[in-house]
């Protein structure tokens, strides 16, 4: 998924509006993500993805954010192309991630990061990469809550093979804290840098990526 895996990736989630997508890049972003699930604050249908995402598309990763996607959704969302990674943030089991490993579909599992108890199950995903999250029981993502960033050390101690994406709550005042203690392949903020849900301030973008990279 992230070509450069020794250098820290970047991955703004969320928008609403697609023209926001290549000006992201433009600031530096590796990845955006297009959240696909209906009941998100931050929803981009897929058709309006399709429509007007196939130029940024063609040079830059895009990821599906999906919560327990249906049949039709799931088929759709991969036979689109838009899509480098799936990120799956519900209870997608860990033969449902195996079995689109198995068709060549890049799989991003978001894992809710309870206590140390709640790491053992990274090691359950065939996946390309897992993404830790905060705990928040009944929310399946985007609240802006963190997680006691030593269980992602743990995680990375326990899964070193594992590529390990750090979420939740990160803002451009505490990402650069986050990185140095946790060194995770990559970051990925939505709540974070916005001014209202789906839509990011770019200057408070501008100010993650560079805080995030120690610039
Ligand atoms: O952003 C959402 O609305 C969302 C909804 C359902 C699942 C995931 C969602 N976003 C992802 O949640 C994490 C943390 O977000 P935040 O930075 O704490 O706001 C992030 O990976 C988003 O991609």
């Amino acid at each position: 998924m992230f070509p450069d895996p020794s250098r820290l990736n970047i991955k703004v989630c969320g928008i609403t509006q697609p023209e926001q997508a290549g000006v992201l890049f433009a600031l530096g972003a590796d990845a955006v993500g297009i959240n696909l699930w209906p009941k998100s604050k931050r929803h981009m249908p897929l058709e309006t993805a399709v429509k007007s995402l196939q130029t940024v598309a063609a040079k830059n990763a895009l990821v599906a954010v999906l919560v327990n996607p249906d049949d039709a959704l799931l088929a759709a969302t991969i036979s689109s192309g838009l899509f480098q990674a799936l990120q799956l943030h519900g209870d997608e089991t860990p033969a449902q991630v195996g079995a689109l490993m198995e068709r060549g579909v890049n799989v991003i599992k978001a894992l809710q990061v309870r206590d140390a108890a709640s790491l053992a199950q990274i090691g359950d995903y065939p996946c390309t990469a897992i993404l830790l999250d905060a705990y928040n029981p009944g929310t399946y993502g985007g609240g802006g809550h963190a997680f006691p960033w030593e269980l992602a050390v743990r995680a990375r101690e326990m899964f070193p093979q594992k590529q390990i994406l750090l979420s939740g709550g990160l803002t451009p005042d505490n990402v650069r804290q986050a990185v140095e203690q946790t060194h995770p392949v990559a970051v990925d903020v939505a709540s974070g840098v916005e001014s209202l849900p789906g839509s990011k301030d770019l200057m408070m973008v501008a100010r993650f990526i560079a805080e995030a990279r120690g610039e």
